[in-house]
């Protein structure tokens, strides 16, 4: 393990309150950070105790539902719980007459409060030395993973419609991750320290973190993405406003019950569910804006960035603009590929939570030569996957996140359905049912138009286009996928002749900020693939690595020079 090398040695902090404090916090030791490692993940098979567990935090849920109706979540402003006359809901996915939770919208007094009061805890957070800072976010991450793992992972299950094992990966042993990595990407920067220093000379790095406040908006589908965009600023030393996805409050707002268990001071990160537009409005005019963490879609983003530049001339500092987004994500087949391998990866990479994930696999080239194969094998096993509630764990599969969603992607399937053009059709799939839940079947296109919209547009929902292209087009078609869409997330080549990965890798560099070789497109694992993607895809920041916490900084070089200076003048002026 490295060690920490902080450089200030004495700082003045308060711990909870927002009066200033003159205590002194002295540096009696260099800590040795403990070791950080992957969260370890359950498989909830029969008779685990953390299947038992939770089911039995699924019956509690319903219990309270069914006896109390359903949770009512506040903003936190300052530590303190407010709840507003204007209540928004929360629906169950796959029940989705089900109202998991109420809460409370932000309106202007309050985002003027949640900065003013943030502003006022931005010093003493600041001056917390980075040991107690990273105490704090290393007792979140085992209050997470130990005392409340079953708790939000059945609160992510209910809200958001993963199933179980979804949930585990996300809601547990991701955000577990990002929590601890983050520790130990900061303590890597803080390390990071001039490497020359000039006789009588001593040259320190301070990073500091930015001026003002930055403000966290956060998607629905990862309850790990919440929590992140929210705390790796904060970690920093910086102050965050963070609008939740309403599509994953109740969730969310367990997060921040465990972040004030793990001992955040108040004002730190400030809850401010409410209406998007009106969070922009509000936060976005201030002079102290100091930077937006953003993860959704590609369009939002790009408002967002504009906005930001409209303002430019009330701001203190440049803001810094963090945003992850879209995606339209390729599995590419040469015709040396592993059929079974390429098949079993597209199913868990194209229908796992229902394809509502950025990284999810939704164009799929084939060599002709194997297509008769890998059709028949992905129709055939795409027919057994189990659809319906989240709560019986059998299912692999259940319903999108609600109505709109449901209604963009069935109007895609539509199209294809009515359009007998002879260019494309239905493999597999294609049903709809939003009785109970917002049921998509997983769904696979064959078209013949390498442009078609399935091909470009994000649908996010369970829906895969296959394009089959001749064996002999290989160059040429990846160079085809590389322009098919203004996204650049994640991609793989699934081959087993070394020379068709090497020109796979090559013609698609810029295609995917993730790239994969015989593996599925999903599924990166916070301190081993760092997540991001390019062109519209985003900043390519990548989450949960050091390089997205460099964004929240702004170094200060300090020289100290301890000798003391005899004359102005220089030897060589002496001779004239
Ligand atoms: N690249 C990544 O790492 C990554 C990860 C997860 C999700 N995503 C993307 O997120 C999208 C799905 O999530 P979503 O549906 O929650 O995205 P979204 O863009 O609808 O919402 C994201 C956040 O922005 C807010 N928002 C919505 N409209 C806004 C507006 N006009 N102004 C300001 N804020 C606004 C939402 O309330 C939410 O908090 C997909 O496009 C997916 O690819 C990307
Ligand atoms: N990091 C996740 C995707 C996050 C976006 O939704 C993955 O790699 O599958």
């Amino acid at each position: 393990m490295f060690q920490l090398r902080l450089i200030n040695n004495v700082r003045s902090f308060s711990s909870t309150s927002n009066k200033k404090s003159v205590l002194q916090v002295p540096q009696m030791g260099i800590f040795k950070l403990p070791e950080v490692r992957n969260e370890p993940k359950n498989k909830f098979m029969k008779g685990s105790p953390e299947k038992a567990e939770v089911k039995q935090e699924l019956n509690n849920i319903n219990s309270q539902l069914n006896s109390s109706g359903p949770y009512k979540v506040p903003m936190i402003i300052n530590g303190n719980k407010i709840f507003t006359q204007s209540n928004k809901q929360q629906h169950v996915p796959f029940d989705h007459k089900k109202i998991l939770c109420s809460y409370s919208e932000t309106d202007k007094e309050h985002i003027d409060l949640a900065i003013k009061t943030a502003l006022e805890a931005k010093l003493s957070w600041e001056n917390m030395p980075f040991n107690d800072r990273a105490a704090i976010f290393l007792k979140a991450a085992d209050l997470l993973s130990t005392k409340y793992r079953s708790k939000v992972i059945a609160a992510t299950m209910m809200g958001q419609g993963k199933t179980a094992c979804e949930a585990e990966i996300d809601a547990a042993a991701e955000l577990a991750d990002f929590w601890r990595f983050n520790v130990k990407y900061a303590a890597e920067i803080y390390s990071q320290q001039p490497s020359e220093n000039s006789p009588h000379v001593w040259n320190r790095l301070e990073y500091r973190p930015l001026e003002g406040f930055v403000v966290a908006f956060s998607p629905f589908n990862f309850t790990a993405i919440g929590g992140n965009l929210c705390t790796a600023p904060a970690l920093m030393g910086n102050v965050v406003l963070w609008k939740p996805s309403p599509m994953s409050m109740y969730s969310n707002y367990l997060l921040m019950q465990i972040l004030k268990e793990a001992g955040l001071p108040d004002g730190v990160i400030q809850f401010i569910p409410g209406d998007a537009p009106f969070v922009v409005e509000n936060t976005f005019n201030h002079p102290e804006f100091a930077g937006l963490h953003f993860t959704g879609s590609t369009a939002v983003f790009k408002h967002l960035w504009k906005k930001i530049g409209d303002n430019l001339e009330i701001y203190k500092s440049y803001p810094r603009i963090v945003g992850e987004t879209g995606g339209k994500n390729l599995h590419f087949l040469h015709k040396s590929a592993d059929v079974n391998t390429a098949v079993y990866n597209t199913i868990r990479g194209g229908f796992e939570f229902q394809g509502q994930k950025c990284s999810a696999t939704s164009r799929v080239y084939i060599p002709e030569s194997l297509w008769p194969q890998y059709s028949e094998l992905l129709k055939n096993e795409v027919l057994k996957i189990k659809q319906g509630s989240v709560e019986d764990f059998s299912n692999f599969m259940s319903s999108v996140i609600n109505r709109q969603s449901f209604d963009k992607i069935k109007s895609y399937i539509d199209e294809v359905k009515e359009v007998k053009d002879g260019k494309q059709y239905i493999l597999v799939g294609g049903e709809t049912n939003d009785k109970v839940g917002y049921e998509i079947q997983p769904t696979v296109i064959v078209t013949k138009d390498p442009f078609s919209k399935t091909m470009t547009d994000e649908l996010f929902g369970p829906v895969v286009t296959c394009y089959v292209y001749p064996d002999e087009k290989y160059i040429e078609t990846l160079e085809m996928a590389d322009k098919t869409t203004d996204y650049a997330l994640t991609g793989s080549v699934f081959a087993v002749d070394r020379e068709a990965i090497i020109t796979a890798s090559n013609v698609l560099r810029n295609s995917a900020g993730n790239f994969y070789i015989n593996d599925k497109s999903t599924g990166a694992v916070v301190g081993q693939q760092p997540f991001g993607g390019g062109r519209s895809s985003g900043t390519n920041d990548k989450a949960g690595s050091i390089l997205n916490l460099f964004r929240w900084i702004s170094p200060r070089t300090i020289k100290e020079n301890f000798v003391p200076l005899t004359r102005w003048n220089y030897e060589s002026n002496m001779e004239s």
